[in-house]
């Protein structure tokens, strides 16, 4: 079989390489290899280039709510896919904000198939957040996490730690400040850091389980995206090739529910869809206030082949319940 969409790729960067955008970091570097390595899979005559672009949240070490919140992982790699200066973007979608829409004439093509969703501690000497005695310390800079702490173990400070996920390990292992911090899975996975883990925390609290810790994930958590511009015939044509349904399904659903929600980068919301054996998909939607002291939740399913109401109805019953005050209640 002629394959034409092939052609139409060689034909459409026949005069330079298909310029892929990325963050900076090591593991940013990382998921922009991997999705080199499976264009050049399957269009072997087609160079691609990554062009690795600093964003705001990369330059700004401070409190990334000050920055102005939306979109400081993606505005300056979005500037550059409608400027054409790349063809397309990689992005982690935990960090693609929810509460603005998406540079007009731009759409994620794909979804890779979703990575372990959990959340993680890791330590200096391996031990897990029941060792930790009350007043220890955990870095993260994640509302979310922070308010998932504070709901099971009020006892426990928190401090913001910001930076690559290396150098936060780095970080934690030699300046003795912290006892712990809470990464995700993902991430470490695709730094080779697994053997860092010391403890990975359940997406549910089950007392049967101990009464662990446990962290709803963020909307979007292990899925990379990869986004281009529409009018990019070829383009998206190879995307929708990449594309993986059940990760699609999930991210719609969730994602649904955080536009509905009107969630801000500030605001702690956690979300997690899935297909379940009996081939339902569900949503689990969490809203937190800031300490975790309050909270919304929702747990639904629905029909698979519509991931964007199976969202909205879950979103509407966290709204029933409050959500909509947790939020404005923790907006700076
Ligand atoms: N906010 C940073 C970020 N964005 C995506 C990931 C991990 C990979 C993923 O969940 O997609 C991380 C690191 C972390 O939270 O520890």
């Amino acid at each position: 079989m002629a394959d034409a969409l092939g052609a139409l790729l060689v034909e459409r960067f026949s005069g330079g390489s298909l310029r892929l955008g990325t963050r900076t970091s090591p593991m940013a570097m990382h998921q922009a290899q991997r999705v080199a390595d499976l264009i050049i899979g399957r269009a072997p005559a087609v160079k691609v280039e990554l062009i690795p672009i600093k964003t705001s949240a990369d330059l700004w070490p401070g409190d990334l709510s000050e920055l102005g919140g939306k979109g400081t992982f993606t505005k300056e790699i979005d500037r550059a896919l409608m400027a054409a200066q790349v063809d397309i973007a990689v992005h982690c979608m935990k960090d693609v904000p929810g509460d603005v829409p998406l540079p007009a004439g731009t759409a994620f093509g794909a979804y890779l198939p979703r990575d372990d969703v959990r959340d993680v501690v890791v330590t200096r000497d391996g031990s897990t957040l029941a060792d930790l005695p009350a007043g220890a310390l955990v870095g993260t800079s994640s509302v979310r996490r922070r308010a998932q702490l504070g709901l099971y173990r009020p006892d426990l400070r928190t401090e913001r730690i910001r930076g690559a996920v290396g150098s936060r390990v780095a970080k934690l292992d030699t300046d003795g400040r912290y006892d712990a911090l809470i990464l995700a899975c993902a991430g470490l996975a695709r730094l080779e850091m697994l053997d860092r883990v010391a403890e990975v925390l359940p997406i549910e609290f089950l007392p049967a389980d101990g009464g662990r810790v446990a962290m709803v994930p963020a909307v979007g958590a292990g899925i990379i995206g990869i986004q281009a511009r529409t009018a990019d015939v070829p383009v998206m044509q190879l995307l929708d090739e990449f594309n993986h349904q059940p990760t699609a399904r999930d991210m719609l659903a969730e994602r649904t529910m955080l536009h509905m929600l009107r969630g801000h980068c500030n605001s702690p919301i956690a979300g997690y869809a899935t297909t379940t054996p009996d081939g339902q998909l569900s949503l689990f939607g969490m809203v937190f206030n800031r300490d975790g002291s309050a909270w919304a939740r929702s747990l639904l399913w629905g029909d698979p082949g519509d991931p964007a109401t199976l969202g909205s109805r879950v979103a509407s019953d966290l709204l029933h319940q409050g959500a909509r005050y947790l939020i404005t209640a923790t907006r700076k």
